[in-house]
């Protein structure tokens, strides 16, 4: 059993509303979820599920029209629903970092590699500018970059979107975060190169003892790379649990839907996407009544009209549908 020091992220009950003109859309519904030191979670699910909102709510970097709640929301045992900007402030880009999707959107273009790297570390660190010049270049190593003390030097749009993305992991990494969420990092990258990069993400997340929250698309990386697996649908987290418990005997009908089209776990190819289910998912306006699944569901009952119970098997696999085993 995990010792409770070994967990760094905790969100229990975080819900995310944002107002829209049509009303209030309900992005993320009541979802639970813990990380330990060293673990891999992996989300996964459709476009529009919640799963950007869900990082973004951890990271307090919610757009303006977004609030969240949280029954408890903690980084190392520290609740950050009580936590102040300043607070929140330290504690991000320092021991909670973040890459995104395309990493223009996080280098600033004006500015070189070198001076983007070292800032964040002089900053939290209250380090100097070389021992901070001497991390990035062991880093930019770390990350496979070569030539790393000429690459500090240079500006991001000199590089490919492959260095470009390993430069961002490098800066994630600069000061040795405990948490780090990684949203779709590799989308705007070619499929060879991203399974190459999401490989050396997974190998320095484990090196490095990180926890990580990583969204991705790709469920033959999510077999390869996660220890767990949570799955979302219309904002709720619908299944969860061990990477092969969920692959090999999925419990929810939408997660069986979703992994029906990849060919034996444990052999899926990088590149191997979600299946595509008929049918829509609800709108997220107004009140969303029992389960969310079921107009798309093969399984659907009378009783699917009332909130699903979670069901819970002994190695921690959950998910929330009235059926004990939908296979
Ligand atoms: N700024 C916004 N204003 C209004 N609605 C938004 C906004 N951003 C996101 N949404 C809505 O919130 C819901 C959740 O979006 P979110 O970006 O978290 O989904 P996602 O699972 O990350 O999707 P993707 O895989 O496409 O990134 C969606 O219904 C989306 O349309």
């Amino acid at each position: 059993m995990a010792n409770s020091s070994d967990i760094v992220l905790e969100v229990d009950g975080l819900s995310v509303d944002i107002r829209t003109a049509g009303g209030t859309l309900h992005a993320v519904r009541d979802i639970s979820f813990s990380v330990k030191r060293g673990e891999t979670l992996c989300l996964v699910g459709e476009s529009g599920c919640g799963k950007s909102m869900t990082s973004l709510a951890i990271m307090d970097l919610l757009p303006k029209a977004a609030t969240k709640t949280a029954r408890r929301l903690a980084f190392a045992g520290e609740d950050l629903s009580r936590a102040g900007k300043g607070r929140i402030n330290a504690l991000r880009g320092n021991s909670m970092s973040m890459i995104f999707q395309e990493p223009m959107t996080a280098l600033n273009p004006a500015y070189t590699i070198g001076n983007q790297l070292v800032e964040a570390y002089c900053l939290h660190k209250k380090a100097s500018e070389v021992e901070a010049r001497e991390r990035a270049v062991f880093l930019l190593g770390k990350v496979g970059i070569a030539n790393a003390a000429e690459r500090l030097g240079q500006y991001p749009h000199q590089l490919s979107g492959g260095l470009r993305q390993r430069v961002m992991i490098a800066m994630a990494l600069m000061c040795g975060p405990e948490l780090l969420i990684a949203d779709e990092p590799t989308t705007a990258l070619d499929v060879t190169i991203q399974a190459q990069i999401l490989r050396l993400l997974a190998d320095l997340q484990r090196e490095l003892g990180i926890a990580m929250v990583l969204i991705t698309h790709d469920l033959g990386i999510v077999a390869r790379i996660a220890d767990r697996v949570a799955v979302m649908y219309a904002g709720q987290i619908v299944e969860e649990g061990p990477t092969a418990s969920l692959f090999n005997a999925p419990r929810h009908p939408y997660t069986q839907g979703l992994i029906a089209c990849i060919p034996v776990p444990g052999r899926t190819e990088p590149g191997g996407r979600l299946g595509v289910i008929p049918g829509v998912v609800p709108s997220l306006v107004g009140e969303v009544r029992g389960c969310s699944f079921r107009d798309r569901c093969t399984k659907a009952q009378q009783a699917c009209l009332d909130a699903p119970p979670v069901r819970e098997t002994a190695d921690g696999h959950r998910w929330r549908c009235i059926l004990e085993n939908a296979a």
